[in-house]
């Protein structure tokens, strides 16, 4: 594509990008030689594939060795016979993964920064693929030279690199534009009032300090950056830092990701610097988001905002392309599995245990901040207490509220906010010995973390990019197996929602019956939804997230490149057992041909049929053969089919977040089928996918969406069996040779509404319920069919379909395809046989649905058992056999 840059000639080294490429196979070979090798040995579980360079660099802050830690030794085993050297990646960040104290004049205390983005980020430095360094903030001013320097040292033994943010710079871009204007915005709580008294609080100058500080990040990476490298900047305080990093450097390969949700584009609009923002965003080659529905709300933000052109691989101006697509991070998940067995965490544990003895715990662990819904909760919990008396002494909430951002101004308020609401329900419902709501305004250590986890968690955020910690406490529940209450709000809803009890948070009475159920909920349920967690939360980790990201940023392959594909699984079609009698008979008939026409792919057909005499039509009408011979393709001319890979990521990604899901990849179509997942969280998913299919940047391929019971699948525009019966049709009259004319034909199925065409292709307005045809029905069908003699159907199982009464009228445009492809129908049999071969009047055509309340069919069959019982009719009545 002109414009895109990862598909123009590679600005690095040829020998370079061979090397790259290289590496990248040698690594999933390891991990495919890995995992046998786990098979093998009884599954140790990813064994401590990265954990051992993760642990020793994050934990031995300041005794950094390059060449120690770099790699593992099982990594070392895979490099043996080569040891490539490692593609640059420079993480931009706000905040640096440590933070500095000063101590004196030129020395400083390093720590790890707390927060989501840099608890996960900080292993980063884990990912061995790159050779990785952290440009940030180190969340202190440092005015003076000398401090400036002994920093810059004491950082660079981490591989840091700091960016100088004075006072006023941090006031106003930090704690305003950043945290006050955009945090609020991208979580649906709407913009500040403008304060026009106070010059350091209005938009104009708030923007214009971060494009400054913006510009300062961007000045430390550009001294820092060597051809190659890749620059991977984070979050909605860069986002100005594409634009500026491209106008340095048009050369440099640049990705942006934002851990927040980015809203509406009916929200975003409402934002004075909306299109300066989405523009500077844009000029990065790769912009990254944790969900699809945070994707195509960028999109759509920028077709409708600034009038570009949305496509199924991001967004496209002037022929440059910007590719957009979600990346939902995960977490370290085995450091906190093993963390669990480690005795300062199990004596917390029993600590816990002995503090709240014989009452239940429910946890929260949020920072302070207004989109965490703290006070929502707290106030879900009293309704719980009101309403369940016999709980009151059973069951205590430990809040831990980690103090952030305490110089803006609403945090201040919130603060004050909770301790009222808390103070006001422990008065209420305490006693001399003991409270309902332990609340702590204060972080806590991992070790602490973990042996907290083991509860029961309460993560009711009103919006959240995604939220780690509910990703956490799944990792800490392998024993317990405690119920994850999760809002549906938080990013983290899609992966856990299996598992989770989901929440609207702001139905403060919702909260307080899911506490209720959570607490009684039977030890198997709560194992069952534990593993679907679980499983996830395992598979999808820290590392594969910032891995799948850089290498994107780096040589744009394909995301199922990377390990994600794999999960195809057929759906099994098997046929009925008592059906293989019948259709041997009706098959061998010679006065009776018999198409199965389905969405199903040829092996399957081919698995199931190949013994009878008869015609197989696969995908949809697309492919046919008789049994007796080979496939041919039925496909119209030019269909488009440049849709498949962008739709198959979609379903990659919903079928890893929905357990027991699966999809299936056929030639003209894609089909994610959830039958086998727990119905309603595959129902709230399905909905999901089909409002990104519908009007996310795929809306404008040429595919149709089709949504069956429990499954969604995406064709080729043109592609339904009513669309194929007719080229079926004059295939199988010319090949037989067929001059008497077709004067009965019997179509069942259990179709997708848009597959209901094929019963319109042979009877475009159904008759009228006074119509004698429709009373009659099946009784006179022997009258009709030569060859089924005495056939006499048993007319209980039919039943008229509740459509038959209020016939849908066809639209003017189905009414016009129904007629085209009619009339081709015809013509073409005109000119291949010189007179019709379709005699059907209406009376010798005979259509039934099968399950189905509402159809275009005539008939309707309560179930597969009809069917059988149906077609052994009439077999039985069947002519002799074909010699
Ligand atoms: O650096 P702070 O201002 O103290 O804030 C801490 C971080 O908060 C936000 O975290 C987000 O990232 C998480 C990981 O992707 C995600 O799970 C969560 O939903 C987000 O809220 C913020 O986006 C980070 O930049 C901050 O560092
Ligand atoms: O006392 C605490 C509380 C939380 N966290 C960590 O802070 C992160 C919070 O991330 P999340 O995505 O849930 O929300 P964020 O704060 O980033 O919005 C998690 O990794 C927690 O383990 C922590 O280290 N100490």
């Amino acid at each position: 594509m002109p414009g895109n840059n990862y598909n123009c000639t590679p600005l690095t080294p040829r020998s370079r990008l061979e090397r790259l490429l290289r590496e990248r196979e040698l690594r999933k070979s390891f991990k495919y030689t890995q995992s046998t090798e786990e098979a093998k040995d009884g599954n140790k579980e990813g064994e401590q594939f990265y954990g051992d360079s993760c642990t020793s660099e994050s934990e031995n802050l300041g005794a950094y060795d390059e060449d120690e830690v770099t790699e593992t030794n099982a990594d070392a085993r895979v490099f043996a016979d080569e040891r490539p050297s490692k593609q640059r990646l420079l993480v931009v960040a706000n905040r640096l993964p440590v933070s500095a104290v000063r101590e004196g004049v030129d020395s400083y205390h390093l720590e790890i920064s707390v927060g989501g983005l840099f608890l996960s980020d900080s292993y980063i430095y884990c990912v061995k693929e790159f050779d990785t360094r952290w440009i940030g903030w180190a969340g202190v001013n440092v005015p003076d030279d000398v401090g400036q320097k002994a920093l810059t040292k004491a950082l660079a033994e981490m591989r840091c690199i700091p960016v100088f943010l004075d006072e006023e710079i941090v006031n106003q871009y930090y704690n305003g534009y950043c945290n006050n204007i955009l945090w609020p915005l991208f979580h649906y709580l709407g913009l500040p009032q403008e304060d026009r008294l106070a010059t350091t609080r209005t938009f104009q100058s708030q923007f214009d300090a971060y494009k400054k500080a913006n510009q300062m990040f961007a000045d430390v990476v550009n001294k820092q950056y060597e051809e190659g490298d890749v620059v991977w900047c984070h979050d909605y305080h860069l986002m100005f830092l594409p634009k500026c990093l491209k106008e340095y450097n048009d050369q440099m390969k640049v990705g942006w990701f934002l851990h927040t949700p980015f809203p509406s584009s009916e929200i975003h609009r409402t934002l004075p610097s909306r299109s300066e923002l989405l523009r500077s965003v844009l000029a990065a080659d790769l912009v990254g988001f944790h969900t699809y529905d945070y994707a195509r709300h960028f999109v759509s933000a920028c077709t409708r905002i600034l009038g570009l052109e949305g496509t199924p691989e991001g967004v496209e101006d002037q022929g440059k392309l910007t590719r957009v697509a979600a990346f939902p991070i995960g977490i370290d998940s085995e450091r906190f599995i093993q963390a669990l067995e480690l005795p300062e965490v199990q004596a917390r544990m029993k600590e816990l245990k002995e503090r709240f003895g014989g009452r239940k715990v429910m946890l929260g662990v949020d920072r302070l901040d207004m989109i965490k819904g703290i006070p929502q909760k707290i106030l879900a919990f009293e309704k719980f207490l009101e309403e369940n008396s016999h709980w009151h002494d059973k069951v205590v909430l430990l809040q831990i509220a980690v103090p952030t951002r305490t110089d803006v101004p609403e945090y201040q308020k919130l603060t004050s906010q909770v301790h009222e609401i808390v103070g006001r329900i422990n008065g209420r419902f305490g006693t001399l010995t003991a409270v309902p709501i332990h609340h702590l305004d204060r972080s806590l250590d991992f070790h602490a973390l973990c042996a907290l986890y083991a509860v029961t968690a309460l993560v009711t955020s009103l919006r959240d990019g995604m939220n780690l910690v509910s990703y956490e406490f799944v990792a800490c529940q392998a024993s317990k197996k405690g119920v994850l209450i999760l809002s549906e709000f938080a990013g983290a809803a899609q992966s856990l929602g299996a598992g989770a009890i989901l929440v609207n948070p702001w139905n403060i009475t919702e909260v307080a019956a899911s506490i209720g159920y959570a607490l009684d909920m039977p030890a198997d349920e709560r194992e069952k939804r534990h593993q679907f967690n679980f499983r996830h939360v395992k598979a999808h980790t820290s590392q594969e997230w910032a891995a799948t990201f850089g290498f994107n940023a780096t040589l744009t392959e394909p995301l199922d490149a990377l390990g994600r594909g794999g999960q195809i699984r057929e759906l099994e079609l098997k046929l009925h057992p008592n059906l293989k009698e019948p259709l041997k008979k009706l098959s061998d008939d010679p006065k009776t041909t018999i198409v199965v026409l389905s969405g199903s792919d040829r092996a399957v057909l081919d698995k199931n049929f190949s013994e009878f005499n008869m015609w197989l039509a696969a995908e949809n009408g697309m492919f046919l053969r008789r049994t007796s011979g080979d496939w041919m393709t039925t496909m119209p001319e030019n269909l488009n089919m440049d849709w498949v890979d962008s739709v198959k990521h979609v379903f990659e990604y919903f079928t890893e977040r929905t357990p027991r899901s699966h999809f299936e990849l056929r030639e003209t179509s894609i089909v994610w089928n959830y039958k086998y997942a727990d119905v309603e969280f595959g129902r709230i998913q399905a909905r999901d996918m089909l409002q990104h299919l519908w009007t996310g940047p795929i809306s404008n391929a040429s595919l149709d969406v089709v949504q069956g019971g429990r499954s969604v699948e995406v064709r080729a525009v043109g592609v339904s069996k009513g669309a194929a019966i007719d080229r079926i049709l004059g295939e199988i009259v010319h090949n037989k040779g067929m001059k008497a004319p077709i004067d009965y034909v019997l179509c069942i199925g259990h179709f997708l509404t848009k597959d209901e065409d094929v019963y319109k292709f042979f009877e475009p307005e159904l008759p009228s319920e006074s119509s004698p045809v429709a009373r009659a029905m099946l009784s006179k069908s022997n009258s009709y069919r030569p060859s089924l003699q005495k056939f006499t159907p048993n007319k209980t199982a039919f039943s008229k379909p509740s459509s038959y009464k209020k016939q849908r009228s066809l639209s003017n445009i189905e009414k016009r395809e129904i007629d085209n492809w009619r009339s081709s129908y015809r013509d073409r049999m005109a000119v291949h046989e010189g007179s019709s071969v379709l005699d059907l009047k209406g009376d010798n055509y005979f259509s039934c649905a099968v399950g189905r309340k509402r159809s275009s069919a005539r008939y309707l069959l309560k179930s597969s058992d009809d069917v059988v019982n149906l077609l052994s009719d009439l077999a039985e009545h069947s002519s002799s056999p074909k010699t």
